[in-house]
């Protein structure tokens, strides 16, 4: 039987924290990983201010809670109080520089400002948490960009088994 999996959601926005808009990239989220994956799914969601001490604790709260995967979204930019990334690197043992590397990278298809985020990756302990841009339509078309190395990266770290559903599978492992 499929691993339970548990996935934690951070939404960094002052305006959808506040109620001025709805949270609408947060469920992007959810919906990307409830298409994809086999797994039972858990789900920690929190939609805080870009707030740094927030969202440190939030996100060690949701390692601990035995997240395997933490995405992020929003705060990421170059504005005075995108703080997501220094947050990422301050609960993080390892980042993975690559996976904000190769999202901006594809994000430029969609967006000439995709540079304008700063958005990386990391782990810690086995958590692998990744920050995706604040708008809803950055979300899929980060994650497809990185989707393929997600599974083998938390097999590598100690966390359960990702399974993709059939219409999804090209999610990358190395033969044993
Ligand atoms: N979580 C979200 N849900 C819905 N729409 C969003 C979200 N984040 C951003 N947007 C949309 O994208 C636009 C630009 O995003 P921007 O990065 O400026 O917002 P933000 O940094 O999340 O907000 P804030 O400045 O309040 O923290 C917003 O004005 C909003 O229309
Ligand atoms: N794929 C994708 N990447 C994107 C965008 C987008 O719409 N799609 N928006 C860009 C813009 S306009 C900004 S300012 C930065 C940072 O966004 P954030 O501060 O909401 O995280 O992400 C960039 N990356």
């Amino acid at each position: 039987m499929a691993d339970l999996i548990r996935i934690g959601i951070i939404t960094s926005s002052d305006r959808a924290s506040e109620g001025v808009y709805d949270d609408r990239s947060g469920p992007a989220i959810k919906e990307y990983f409830s298409e994809r994956l086999q797994n039972s799914l858990e789900w920690k969601y929190k939609v805080i201010p870009d707030e740094y001490e927030m969202l440190t604790k939030t996100m060690i709260d949701m390692c601990d809670e035995g997240c395997s995967l933490i995405c992020t979204t929003g705060g990421t930019g170059p504005a005075k109080r995108d703080i997501t990334p220094e947050a990422t690197e301050y609960v993080c043992e390892k980042m993975l520089p690559g996976f904000g590397e190769v999202m901006r990278k594809e994000s430029l298809q969609y967006v000439p400002t995709a540079i304008l985020s700063r958005q990386t990756a990391g782990i810690r302990d086995n958590t692998l948490i990744i920050n995706l841009p604040g708008k809803p339509k950055a979300i899929a078309e980060c994650l497809d960009a990185v989707i393929d190395a997600i599974p083998y990266c938390i097999d590598l770290v100690g966390g359960p088994q990702l399974e993709f559903s059939s219409e999804f599978d090209p999610a990358f492992r190395p033969k044993k």
